[in-house]
């Protein structure tokens, strides 16, 4: 015999009800002997609660029980339960006129739900040739007296349920109500919540059944819950124990008292989906599973309760203290942490009671807050409790790392010494955002990195198609997947919390004005987790964003330079942020574009290297210019607007010209060197003559062949054999606070290093105590579009390796 258990969603009106008939009646046809148990159809028990409530307060409560009986026999003609609809009737009236019930009473209310939904169900299946047999659970189940929350005598059970058992069996299918029971004096009693399936445990122990089967609404026990959690998976199989587990930690499918019966007398639990019920849903046997396994469960409705003094050091009993008040007045504590020298004492109990738990507490310590060994009690309400069955201390540093890089701090957290499981009090506020992390942590799915990409020019275009193109690989290959939430210009944003589309580049254009508030009210909706703000634009205006969006749990990945050439002070300030929020900052392309420099030098000098020198050609624009200008015979303009054309100079092409950028780069390697220089530190040989210098950028390319007889004439004044190179130079002691930084335009040897340079290629001489007068050279292209998006492709990688 199998005992079928459903839940009041699965026997709502519409499909569920339908469903649960054909379940039935497959079962009947395939010739299995079957027993039903059921819960109240969909809020039934609610409702029923809702309107004594507005019944006790003596307020109008007809026209709620009207739609509740319209509910319980719409479409069904035939079907009766005029009974059932009387004796509601009466226990309302009686409350409205007494202003009051007591627990009893709620008891005969309540079971109304449990008595219609079998009643209806027998019904149909007669009506459709099934041989049913409605069952009153009250004439089998006898229990204790405590109205609410009754324990079941088993024994007495047990034979009425066998002597029933034994007169409706065969093909009779009995449709057992769930959830009630009744005391030794035939008076009503529940089970408490969740009593259908206790109902069903039981029975299926009296009746020593091969399975029970519990239908839901959801296709078995998942990973977590995935209303909550997208990537969560379905567990196949679970074993009493670690489904006990769950149980006590929220999972609300299953309840710890529902499971014993069955361990008892090792039936085996399926959890299947009324509404796929060919799925095969999630197995809960004996058996151990031989990796154990990891699920996250919720206790949402919980408050933290903190008791904290320094007078509790070293004083015995304390503890015992707190369970004993609490315990005497009926308040269960889930979790409980406290520090070593016992200054604080945090304990978690269900929301509702966390009022009355305050005062408890209040009174058992009063002597102790009035000599002040304790200081305070408080209450924090809106917290939730994150169980990570499963897990041991061994591997909890990764879940818990990531939930600090995303700025999630448990409030508490605790371990079970046997056994695997951890537990964390967090904000609810973070809740969802917790779990997505924690489950990405644990288990191998991908991990979600989400992006907002601002600037979206040459560089910034670039990089979101190369992300769109490898992330399918990307994901296959590092179980990483990068997700472009956001891609804005300076006035208008497009937001996809699922990711943008190849289509980006026409949805922008339809995106919204924002401001930078707005992207992370946006990722706060919508719990994005693992974070990254990428600066791809050339402005300093948004470098004003910085510090924003690290407090505000983003990891920075930049092409522009300009954050790192502020003032000394801002690059402090920013990296002392990026410290106490424990974020990164990634900036590769910053000199060199694509090539790996800065990270060379950052592992040079923090490994102890010293490095003496720097010198180099450091634009990749201006060697184009005059690489190019040097060896042809061309105009000085045509070279630089090919230059500008091939995406080699920056937004505003005067800021290589006139040596910024170059400048920019050297200041950026030097602070690399702790040097505290500031950018008027640096001597910058400025390309363009002064004439050319005031108004704006369009109006200087307009005058660009003014340039050409400047140019012609140094370039004929060298000697021979000679080339013009731009080139950056940081030297000095380097040792002291600050270097000598020169940018100046040199002539050298056509066959010296520098001479050989070519294309838009830089060049990068690197010299060490080590190395002596061998450089280390670093070469390469050292602009262009494709080259600086792949390096802060490279840096996004990074960051994910990092986290
Ligand atoms: N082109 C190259 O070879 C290299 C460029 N870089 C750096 O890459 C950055 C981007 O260069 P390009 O793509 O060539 O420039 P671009 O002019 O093509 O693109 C810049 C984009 O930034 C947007 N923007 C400007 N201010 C903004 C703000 N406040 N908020 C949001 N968006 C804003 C603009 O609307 C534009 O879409 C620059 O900082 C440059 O120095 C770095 C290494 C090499
Ligand atoms: N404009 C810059 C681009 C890279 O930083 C250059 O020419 O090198």
């Amino acid at each position: 015999m199998k005992v079928l258990k459903f839940g009041g969603k699965s026997l709502a009106n519409g499909k569920g009800i339908h469903k649960v008939v054909d379940i039935i009646e497959d079962k009947v046809n395939n010739g299995e002997l079957i027993t039903v148990v059921l819960s109240a159809r969909g809020k039934s028990t609610d409702e029923l609660e809702a309107i004594l409530d507005k019944a006790v307060r003596n307020e109008s409560y007809q026209e709620q029980l009207e739609a509740f009986k319209k509910y319980q026999v719409a479409d069904y003609a035939g079907f009766s339960v005029d009974d059932e609809f009387e004796t509601l009737d009466k226990l309302f009236e009686g409350v409205s006129l007494l202003g009051d019930y007591s627990k009893r009473i709620k008891d005969q209310v309540l079971s109304q739900g449990e008595v219609i939904s079998a009643k209806l169900i027998t019904h149909i299946l007669k009506e459709k040739g099934v041989n049913a047999h409605f069952t009153d659970s009250r004439e089998l189940i006898k229990t204790d007296g405590t109205f609410g929350e009754a324990q079941p005598l088993d024994k007495l059970s047990k034979e009425n349920v066998i002597t029933h058992f034994k007169k409706y069996n065969g093909t009779t299918v009995n449709v057992v109500t769930g959830f009630i029971a009744s005391n030794t004096d035939n008076e009503t009693t529940t089970l408490g919540r969740n009593g259908s399936n206790y109902t069903a445990a039981l029975l299926a122990n009296y009746l020593d059944a091969e399975e029970l089967q519990n239908f839901t609404h959801v296709s078995g026990i998942y990973t977590a819950n995935p209303d909550l959690v997208s990537d969560a998976r379905k567990i196949e199989k679970l074993s009493f124990a670690e489904a006990n587990e769950l149980a006590y930690f929220g999972a609300n499918i299953l309840h710890a008292k529902t499971i014993i019966p069955l361990i008892e007398k090792n039936i085996p639990l399926r959890i299947l989906n009324t509404f796929d019920h060919n799925n095969r849903g999630t197995l809960i046997t004996a058996e151990n599973n031989a990796n154990g396994i990891k699920s996250l469960s919720v206790l949402e409705n919980v408050s933290l309760i903190n008791l904290e003094g320094r007078g509790l050091l070293g004083k015995v009993g304390v503890d015992a203290r707190i369970f004993k008040a609490l315990a005497h007045n009926n308040i269960s504590v889930s979790m409980i942490s406290q520090g070593s020298s016992e200054r604080g004492i945090g304990l978690v109990v269900g929301a509702d009671k966390a009022v009355e738990a305050k005062k408890v507490l209040e009174q058992e310590f009063e002597a102790d807050l009035y000599k002040r060994d304790v200081n305070i009690i408080t209450v924090e309400n809106d917290v939730s409790v994150i169980s990570i069955i499963g897990q041991d201390l061994s591997t909890f540093h990764r879940p818990y790392n990531a939930l600090i890089k995303n700025q999630v701090i448990p409030l508490l957290f605790n371990n079970t010494v046997s056994g695997k499981n951890v537990s964390l009090v967090v904000y609810k506020n973070q809740l969802h955002k917790a779990l997505n992390v924690i489950h990405g942590e644990i288990f191998e799915i991908s991990r979600k990195i989400n992006i907002a990409v601002f600037g979206h020019g040459l560089v910034g275009g670039t990089l979101i198609d190369q992300i769109l193109k490898s992330a399918k690989e990307i994901e296959k290959r590092k179980k990483i997947d990068l997700n472009i939430f956001a891609v804005a210009n300076s006035k208008k944003i497009l937001l996809n919390k699922n990711g943008i589309e190849t289509s980006w580049r026409s949805d922008v254009k339809e995106g919204i004005q924002y401001e930078i508030g707005d992207i992370i009210k946006f990722a706060d909706k919508h719990h994005l987790e693992n974070l990254i703000a990428i600066d791809n634009t050339a402005s300093k205006e948004f470098t004003d964003h910085y510090i924003t969006l690290v407090e505000e749990g983003f990891d920075l990945v930049s092409s522009n330079k300009v954050a790192n050439t502020l003032s000394f002070e801002f690059y402090k300030e920013l990296r002392s942020k990026l410290e106490e929020h424990q974020k990164q900052y990634l900036y590769e392309t910053n000199v060199g574009a694509g090539l790996p420099l800065i990270d060379t030098i950052k592992l040079l000098h923090l490994s102890g290297e010293n490095i003496t020198r720097i010198k180099g050609v450091f634009s990749g624009s201006l060697s184009y210019l005059f690489n190019t200008f040097s060896k042809e015979e061309r105009l000085f303009s045509e070279v630089l607007q090919e230059a500008i054309d091939k995406g080699f100079t920056e937004p505003d092409p005067r800021e290589d010209l006139c040596g910024n950028d170059v400048g920019r780069k050297l200041l950026i390697l030097a602070r690399e060197l702790d040097l505290s220089n500031e950018f008027t530190d640096i001597n910058i040989h400025n390309l363009i003559p002064e004439n050319l210098r005031e108004g704006g950028a369009n109006e200087f390319l307009e005058k660009l062949k003014e340039l050409d007889l400047v140019y012609q004439k140094i370039k004929s004044e060298q000697k021979p054999n000679h080339v013009l190179r731009y080139i950056g130079d940081l030297h000095g002691d380097l040792f002291e606070e600050k270097g000598i930084l020169d940018v100046k335009l040199v002539s050298v040897p056509e066959s010296s290093a520098l001479g050989q340079v070519k294309g838009s290629d830089s060049i990068f001489e690197i010299y060490t105590e080590s190395y002596g007068d061998q450089p280390i050279v670093i070469q390469g292209a050292g602009a262009g579009a494709a080259v600086t998006a792949r390096g802060v492709f490279g840096d996004i990688l990074r960051l994910t390796e990092k986290g």
